[in-house]
Formats: structure tokens, sequence, C-alpha cells
């Protein structure tokens, strides 16, 4: 077991997070409980940017809020001097209600709608990262409409599979997202963006897949999109201004994942992209990338309080929380693993393996499989490390369970940034049957 950024064990052999029991806060705010680290997210945070600093190249790192997007950590993001990024007109809307500055806004995503669009060209965002031919043309057509020169990326699929889970590779050429920058669509792409008035293309994106734990694959990435743009330079007189390498840094979820620091991660991206700027004889472009799961990640802890337990002798036994899925659906889809420690008894020695599950209405819904733990009991408090991403952003009402609240931790105070919900939520939005008329 190790423990993330402040957390630790206090006096009492509770689990402390940003100097707060973290005990007192399940009391306090109920449980499933999310708790954030936030001197850790700044630091993750500040990592990133002094590593490009260091290197004295013009970067932007943009936070990737599918990772978790909630007002508060878009004002955090603010504060630490990141860009945002941006994938949907609800992700949108969530920044600029928490005051981010649109123009330091990047919009991704395969499907933009197109009011998404107009939102996003009403409110001036900075950066539209355009993933196909149709959402090229409507972003023309919109810019015309609106008068204005919309900033663009043009994302590409380089044909690199990195090393990941399946359903989170995203840089292959089988992929939904981008033009394939191998077969002529990145090419026919800018020559439509180069002709089109209305839009500026600041250069090209790319974005690999995510919980990636080697360089190799921004490395071959870069060399690609730079002989690309080597060969752009002939055919278009076009030299980008920016390229975007995206995100998908791995963290450490259990004792077995190994990941590299920012600072290796960016250094090696800047060490091909300069040999490959010097190559092309090209000026040196802006660097931006979008990491989301490595400034939030292990800065998230979720507490569950334990209710009932089955033995299945001679094979396991079940320990249940009161969440799961609902509030972390990780396990279930990418058979995710994780590490979690009883947060009110840190000082019992573990007795026994067992496996913890969620109380949602399906086999699947395990958490975690084999857990070494002390003998837990009923109101014993459970504390899953490392659910900072896509946890709260990926949760949702199966079997009708509110969502957790979210609490913020930093230098011995707490503060609740996402209430939990209420079954008068989750009623909210329906419209009941009308009166039946009685015939
Ligand atoms: C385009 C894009 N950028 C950034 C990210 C953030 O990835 P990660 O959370 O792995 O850093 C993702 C998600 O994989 C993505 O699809
Ligand atoms: N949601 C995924 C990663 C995909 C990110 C979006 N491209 C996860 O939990 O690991």
């Amino acid at each position: 077991m190790f423990f993330h950024g402040t957390s630790r064990v206090n006096d009492k052999g509770h689990l402390e997070i940003g100097g707060v029991d973290a005990v007192e806060l399940a009391k306090e705010y109920g449980t499933p409980l999310y708790i954030y680290d936030v001197a850790l997210i700044r630091q993750r945070a500040r990592a990133f940017k002094e590593a490009f600093e260091k290197h004295g190249v013009k970067a932007q790192v943009a936070y990737a809020s599918k990772a978790f997007s909630t007002m508060a950590m878009i004002q955090l993001v603010e504060e630490e001097g990141l860009s945002l990024d941006v994938v949907s007109g609800g992700e949108l809307y969530t920044a600029l209600k928490a005051g981010f500055p649109p123009a330091r806004i990047h919009f991704h995503g395969n499907n933009k709608s197109r009011d998404e669009l107009a939102m996003a060209l009403e409110h001036g965002v900075g950066c539209i990262v355009v993933d196909n031919f149709y959402e090229l043309e409507l972003l023309d057509d919109l810019s015309k409409q609106y008068g204005v020169t919309t900033f663009i990326l043009l994302r590409v699929t380089p044909g690199i599979e990195a090393h990941t889970h399946d359903y989170i590779l995203t840089g292959q050429e089988d992929s939904k997202f981008g033009f394939d920058l191998n077969n002529g669509q990145a090419d026919e792409a800018l020559e439509k963006a180069l002709a089109s008035a209305s839009l500026h293309v600041l250069g090209l994106h790319c974005h690999i897949g995510s919980q990636i734990f080697e360089t190799t694959g921004f490395v071959l990435a870069a060399q690609k999109i730079f002989k690309k743009i080597g060969s752009w330079k002939e055919k278009y007189k076009f030299v980008p201004e920016v390229v975007n390498l995206g995100g998908g840094f791995g963290i450490r979820y259990t004792s077995e994942d190994d990941p590299i620091p920012a600072a290796m991660y960016v250094e090696q991206i800047i060490q091909e992209v300069k040999k490959q700027v010097i190559e092309m004889d090209i000026t040196m472009p802006e660097i931006w990338i979008e990491p989301g799961r490595s400034l939030v990640g292990d800065a998230g802890t979720t507490i569950y309080s334990i209710g009932s337990q089955k033995e299945v002798p001679n094979v396991r036994k079940y320990v249940a929380v009161d969440g799961g899925m609902s509030d972390n659906i990780r396990p279930a889809l990418y058979e995710a693993k994780y590490e979690a420690v009883l947060a009110n008894r840190m000082l019992d020695e573990n007795e026994e393996v067992v496996a913890i599950a969620g109380k949602c209405c399906e086999s699947g819904d395990m958490l975690i499989w084999d857990l070494p733990l002390p003998k837990a009991e009923a109101g014993d408090y459970l504390a899953v490390f490392c659910t900072g991403a896509y946890g709260y952003s990926m949760a949702n009402n199966y079997n009708r369970i509110p969502r957790p609240a979210v609490v913020f931790v930093e230098n011995g105070e707490a503060q609740l940034v996402v209430k939990r919900e209420t079954y008068e939520d989750l009623v909210r939005l329906d419209v009941p049957l009308k009166a039946k008329v009685n015939k």
C-alpha cells in the first residue's frame, strides 16, 4: 500500500487527507464521498507547467475536464493558470459558469452539434479541435454566419497503437476520432480548411490513448505528425503554429503500476519535437498537451460505508459497500484495479483477503476482487484510492442511486464542492402520467 499526496495516518489511526480526518468527513457528509486532495492537484499541474518552462518551450497545458468537471475544479484549473479542454456543450457550460476565460478553452468532440459549435462561437472559445469533414463544413458555415474567424486544430489519427486497454485507445487507424494521417484525409482536411476565409488553422492535434506508461507512443506520434508537416510545408506553404499531442499520461492505481513523472514525458516529447523542427527546417510551434487523469486521478479518494458480508465457503468473502459501479464504473468497464484500506482502522493488521462488492443489481458490480483487509464490520469505512479521474464524471444513477457528494480538502480545511444528490433530485425531471379521467 502507498499513500498519495498529503494522505497519511493520524493519531486516531484514521486516514487523513489534506490535514482533514477522512472519517470525520464521512460522518459529516455521508458516504459514498469523493475527497480531493487539492494540494496534490496543484502539484501535478505545476509539474507539467514547470517542465515546459524548464525547456523554454512555449506551451499550453490544458486540463481535460472530462476526467472530472465541476465548477470548483474548473476554478482551481484557472487559479493554476492552465487551459481547459471541453468535449461537450455541458462541459463548456460548466466552464463558462465557473468563469473560465473562453479564450483558453479548447473544444473537442467527434460529433459536436451545430448548437454546441454556435455556443462556442458566441462565447469566443479560443480553439475548436475539428474532428471530421462534417464538422469542418458546419464550422465554416457558422463562422461566416457569425462573421468571425475561428481558430482551429485538425485532429489527426496517426496510426499508433499505444499499450493500454482497447477501449481507451484512440490513435489507431480504425478509430472513430480524427482525420487519418496516412490515407490522404488529413491532407484533404487541411486543403479545405485553408481555403476557408473564416477558419484559421493553428495546427494539428492528436491523442493516442489513455493510461499510457511509456513515452514511445508520444515520440512516434510526434515523428509522424512532423513528417506530414514537412510535406505540407512544400505542398501548401503551411507551417503550424501549434502542435497538440493530447493527454493520456498514466498514473499509479496500484503498487504494480509504475508511471513516469510528468517531467519525463514532457522532456521526451520536447526532445523529439526539437529534432523534427530542425529536420523539417521550420519554426518551433507551440506545444500543447491535455492531461486529465494525471492531474486529478490520484488526488481523489472515495470513502464508502461497509454493510453486508457474504461468505462463499472455500471461495471468497464478499464485503459490500454503499456504492459501486454507480460512482466508479471503471472496474466493470475496463477491469480497472484499485487499492483500498479501512479508513477508520488504519493501524489494524490485515487478516484476510476479501472481495469488495458494490450495491448495484449486477454481478459485475465489483470494485476490487482481492483486497487484503483487517476483519471488517458493518459501519467501518473503506477508502478506495485514486478515484479522482473518471469516477464522479462517469457516475450514474443506475438503480436510482443518488450520486455522491464531493469535498475538496487543503491545509486542514474542507469544502463541499458538489452536494449529494437527493431522492427528490432523482425524480425532478420525471413527468408523471396525467391523472386518468374516470369514464
Ligand atoms: C482528446 C483527448 N484529450 C485528452 C484526454 C485526456 O486523457 P487522460 O485523462 O488519459 O489524460 C482524452 C481522454 O482520453 C481525450 O480523448
Ligand atoms: N474514461 C476512461 C478513459 C477514456 C478517456 C477519454 N478519451 C477511463 O476511465 O479510463
